[in-house]
């Protein structure tokens, strides 16, 4: 059989930070990445997240139609805007990770936005693998496992995305394939910005701690980390994935603290959560390429560097760009979908056998779903 040629692929993700929507067009056959299109963001208005806020936790789509349809039109026009794809993967907007109760939720109508954009779409990425008695997410590794590649990495390397919550890669670069026994190791990490996020609107009514301003100034409460860090969430073993407010408690460890010293704790307990999670690697990694909005902060990142045995850099240092990784992710992974190749497997996810998760929607007039 002949070997299918790159095409490309729009990717488009909402996060759990539910800030905006990241777009990026990739040129791939799902294995090799070939090159690097537009990209851009849209962000959410103060209503339109007021609306995505209210609608966390939320396990069906008919008790959060108001969202749906805020994620519908601001996909359907931001994507629109994008020259022309041959395929979409979108991923929608996560209101609820349970996967091994209620499963998982992600708002978004794959088969809409086929019509709406005239193109194939591929969506509904996690529930196969949670079906499979996968943990859904991350999902970004089969595509970390490409930039690998990309980038050259001879040796084990990982990727650490800081958005909402901290999810880690570890890449053995020589394997020939994602889905090759021993290949990937993922996790999420904990949290990572949005309990720094949820602190900052809470006590001083601001989103976050720009460049980590406020914590610059403050000290660490290292009883407080520590009593973090006994979470039973870091004793499970990898993989192991997070819903956003699984540490929601997080905040009552720094309520006694002054907003700065309580920045600077919540920042530590972020780079100490990396750290436990870096223990867990087959190997340590050689470098550590950092993603997601955590890598701007630049308290973080100093603070990360003075946890982790090993040299942290944001990708930019590998010529990526971390805030378009995972909607590059999602374009890549349709693209695996549509080739029926594997999007996850038991190093990534923990699911019993590799699966290719992902639904395929065509546009009306151009075939049946
Ligand atoms: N200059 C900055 N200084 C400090 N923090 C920043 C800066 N820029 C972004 N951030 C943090 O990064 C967050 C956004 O990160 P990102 O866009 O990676 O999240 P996300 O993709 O929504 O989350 P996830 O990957 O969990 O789905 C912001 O909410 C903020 O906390
Ligand atoms: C259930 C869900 O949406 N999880 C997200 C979230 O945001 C970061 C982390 O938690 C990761 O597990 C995942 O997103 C990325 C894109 C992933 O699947 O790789």
């Amino acid at each position: 059989m002949m070997k299918a040629g790159p095409i490309w692929a729009l990717g488009a993700m909402s996060g759990t930070s539910l800030d905006g929507v990241d777009a990026a067009m990739v040129q791939t056959d799902g294995e090799k990445i070939y090159a690097f299109g537009d990209s851009g963001y849209r962000a959410y208005s103060e209503a339109e997240q007021l609306v995505l806020r209210s609608a966390l936790g939320k396990w069906h789509d008919d008790d959060c139609s108001e969202a749906l349809q805020v994620i519908q039109q601001a996909h359907a026009g931001h994507l629109s805007s994008f020259g022309d794809a041959d395929l979409v993967g979108f991923h929608g907007q996560t209101l609820a990770h349970d996967p091994h109760g209620r499963g998982t939720h992600q708002i978004g109508d794959g088969a809409a936005l086929a019509n709406d954009l005239a193109c194939p779409v591929v969506w509904d990425f996690r529930t196969a693998d949670v079906q499979l008695g996968g943990e859904g997410a991350p999902l970004a590794p089969f595509y970390h496992f490409a930039c690998a590649k990309w980038i050259g990495a001879e040796r084990p390397i990982a990727f650490l995305n800081l958005g909402g919550v901290g999810n880690l890669t570890w890449i053995d670069p020589q394997q020939g394939k994602p889905d090759d026994p021993g290949a990937l190791l993922a996790f999420d990490t904990g949290p990572a910005n949005a309990p720094i996020n949820d602190m900052m609107m809470q006590r001083l009514g601001r989103a976050y701690d720009q460049d980590g301003a406020l914590a610059t100034q403050g000290g660490v409460a290292v009883d407080a980390v520590e009593q973090f860090l006994m979470h039973p969430y870091f004793d499970r073993p990898a993989p192991k994935s997070l819903d956003r407010d699984e540490f929601v408690d997080v905040l009552e460890l720094v309520a006694g603290l002054s907003d700065a010293d309580a920045a600077a704790t919540l920042t530590m307990m972020s780079a100490a959560a990396v750290a436990r999670g870096l223990k867990r690697c087959p190997s340590t990694p050689g470098r550590v390429l950092v993603t997601g909005g955590g890598r701007k902060n630049p308290v973080m990142m100093h603070m990360l560097n003075g946890v982790l045995d090993t040299q942290v850099d944001p990708v930019e240092a590998v010529g990526l760009d971390g805030d378009m990784l995972e909607a590059q992710a999602f374009a890549h992974l349709a693209v695996r979908v549509q080739r029926g190749l594997p999007t996850s497997g038991p190093g990534t996810t923990g699911v019993r056998a590799a699966v290719s998760g992902g639904t395929i929607s065509k546009p009306a007039g151009k075939g049946a779903n």
